[in-house]
C-alpha cells in the first residue's frame, strides 16, 4: 500500500471568496459522507446541449470516419462546422464560437446535473491532497494543474479489451458524467487531457462555459477511426481558466522520431498570469504506447524536449510538461526529462516518503493479454522556478478493486493527477 508521508488534508478545497483555496487544516483521513444523490433535475438542461451537439458531431464522425487518410483534419474542420449548423438549429444548445459570449454554466448546476446522472452509481472514491509546502506562503493563488487521460470512448468500447470492465461502466452518458464530475471536484486552472474523443461535442462547449479557453489536437491517424461508430479521431487537449490566464502564444506539435514524423502529438502553450503577469509554458502529450517501443519514445521525448527548449528560449520561462509518456521510470525517455538542461523534476516523485520515487501506479487495467499495473503518467515541472504546494493522493489498491480501472466507479484506466504550483520569487537565472 502505497503510504503518502505527509498531512493530508480533504480533498475538496473551498475556494473563498478572494478566490484563495485553503487546504483545511490537515488531519487524519476524513472520509466525508458520500455525496447525497441528487433529485434528478426535471430536464438536465446543461448535458442535453452536450448530448445535442454529439448528434452533430456523430453523423459527422459517421461520415467521415470511412474516408481514407488525414482525416483527422477533415473531421475536426466538419465538426466546426456542422456545430455551427446544428447551433442554426438549437442556438441556446451549442456554445457560440466566440467565448466573448458564452453563456456561463453554474458549476454547481452543472455537477448537481452530472450526479443526478450518476445516481445509480456508488459514490464517488475520496482521494486527499497531500500538503508539501515547505516555504512560506505564496502571495498569489496556486496554479492548480490536472493531467489526465481520460480514455477514448471509442478505444474502452473498441478496442482497449478491459475484459473486467463491465460494458454498462463504459456508456458514454455515464462516463462522460464521471469525467466531468472529477473536473469539477478538483477545479483545476489548467487541464491537460490525452484520448479525447469528444472534444467539439462534449469538453469544449461544457468547458468554454465553465470559463476554459481550450484547444484540440487529434493525432494524424487516430485508432479511434479503425473502430466501427468511432466519434472520431483521439488527441491532446488543453484548457486553461481565462479569468486567471491570457494565452501569449499556442504550438501543435507532431512530434518526430528519427527526423520522421510520428502519430503522437503535443501542445504547448505559454500563458501569461493575470494577477501576477509572470509568464509560464504548459505542455500537454501523449507518447507512443506498447512495449518493444522504447526508442520511438525516447526519441519522441527528445524532440519533444528540442521543442521546449525553444519555446521557452532555454528555460527563460519556467515549464510545466504533463503527459501519459507510456514509459516507467526505468525507460531512457523518462531519464532524458529528468536530466534535462530545462531542470525539470517529476512532481509526483514528492509523495514519496524519500522524495525520490515515483507512485507504485498511475494506471491499473486487466485486458485479455492480463493485469498491466503500471507507472507512465507525469507532470514535470522547472524545479528551481516553480514550487509544488500539494499534490492529489492516488487512489489506494482497495478502492480501485479486483477488477481494476475503468470500472462503475472511475471512469479512466489511467488516474488523474493533480498539483498545485506556486512561482518561486523571481528566480534571477536559476531556471
Ligand atoms: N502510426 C501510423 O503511421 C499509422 C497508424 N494507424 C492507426 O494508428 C493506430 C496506432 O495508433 P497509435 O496511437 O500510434 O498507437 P499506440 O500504440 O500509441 O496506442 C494507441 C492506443 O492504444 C492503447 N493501447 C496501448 N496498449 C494497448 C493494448 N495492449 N491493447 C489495446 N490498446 C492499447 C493506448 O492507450 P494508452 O496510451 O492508454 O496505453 C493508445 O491510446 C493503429 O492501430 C492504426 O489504427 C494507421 C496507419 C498508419
Ligand atoms: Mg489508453
Amino acid at each position: 500500500m502505497y503510504q503518502s508521508p505527509r498531512r493530508l488534508c480533504s480533498a475538496l478545497l473551498q475556494r473563498d471568496a478572494s478566490g484563495l483555496r485553503r487546504l483545511p487544516t490537515p488531519g487524519l483521513r476524513r472520509q466525508s459522507p458520500p455525496p447525497a444523490a441528487a433529485p434528478r433535475p426535471a430536464s438536465p438542461r446543461l448535458l442535453v446541449a452536450a448530448s445535442a451537439a454529439s448528434g452533430a458531431a456523430r453523423s459527422c464522425s459517421r461520415t467521415v470516419c470511412s474516408m481514407g487518410n488525414g482525416t483527422s483534419r477533415l473531421y475536426s474542420a466538419l465538426a466546426k462546422t456542422l456545430n455551427s449548423s446544428a447551433a442554426s438549429q438549437h442556438p441556446e444548445y451549442l456554445v457560440s464560437p466566440d467565448p466573448e459570449h458564452l453563456e456561463p454554466i453554474d458549476p454547481k448546476e452543472l455537477l448537481q446535473e452530472c450526479r443526478a446522472v450518476l445516481h445509480t452509481r456508488p459514490p464517488r472514491f475520496q482521494r486527499d491532497f497531500v500538503d508539501l509546502r515547505t516555504d512560506c506562503p505564496s502571495s498569489h493563488p496556486p496554479i492548480r494543474v490536472m493531467q489526465w487521460n481520460i480514455l477514448a470512448q471509442a478505444l474502452g468500447e473498441g478496442k482497449d479489451n478491459f475484459v473486467q470492465c463491465p460494458v454498462e461502466a463504459l456508456k458514454w452518458e455515464e462516463r462522460k458524467c464521471l469525467i466531468l464530475e472529477e473536473i469539477l471536484a478538483y477545479q483545476p486552472d489548467i487541464l491537460c487531457l490525452q484520448e479525447v474523443d469528444h472534444y467539439f461535442d462534449t469538453f469544449q462547449p461544457l468547458l468554454s462555459r465553465l470559463g476554459y479557453q481550450g484547444t484540440f489536437f487529434p493525432k494524424p491517424w487516430s485508432p479511434c477511426l479503425d473502430v466501427e461508430h468511432n466519434n472520431g479521431p483521439d488527441g491532446c487537449a488543453l484548457f486553461f481558466l481565462q479569468n486567471r490566464f491570457k494565452l501569449v502564444n499556442s504550438a501543435n506539435i507532431r512530434l518526430t522520431a528519427m527526423t520522421l514524423k510520428t502519430n503522437q502529438v503535443a501542445i504547448a502553450q505559454t500563458l501569461e498570469c493575470k494577477e501576477s503577469s509572470r509568464q509560464f509554458c504548459i505542455a500537454v502529450t501523449h507518447l507512443k504506447a506498447r512495449t518493444g517501443w522504447e526508442r520511438f519514445r525516447s526519441a519522441q521525448g527528445c524532440d519533444l524536449l528540442q521543442n521546449l527548449q525553444n519555446i521557452t528560449q532555454g528555460a527563460k520561462i519556467p515549464l510545466i510538461v504533463c503527459g501519459d509518456f507510456n514509459a516507467e521510470p526505468t525507460e531512457e525517455v523518462y531519464k532524458h526529462f529528468a536530466s534535462s538542461s530545462l531542470n525539470l523534476n517529476s512532481a509526483y516523485k514528492l509523495l514519496s516518503a524519500d522524495g525520490q520515487s515515483e507512485p507504485p501506479y498511475t494506471t491499473w487495467k486487466i485486458r485479455t493479454s492480463g493485469e498491466c499495473r503500471h507507472t507512465l503518467d507525469y507532470i514535470w515541472y522547472s524545479k528551481h522556478a516553480l514550487s509544488v504546494r500539494s499534490a492529489l493522493d492516488l487512489l489506494t489498491e482497495e478502492q480501485i478493486g479486483p477488477n481494476r480501472l475503468p470500472s462503475f466507479n472511475y471512469p479512466s484506466d489511467h488516474l488523474s493527477l493533480v498539483c498545485d504550483f506556486s512561482f518561486n520569487e523571481e528566480p534571477d537565472g536559476l531556471l
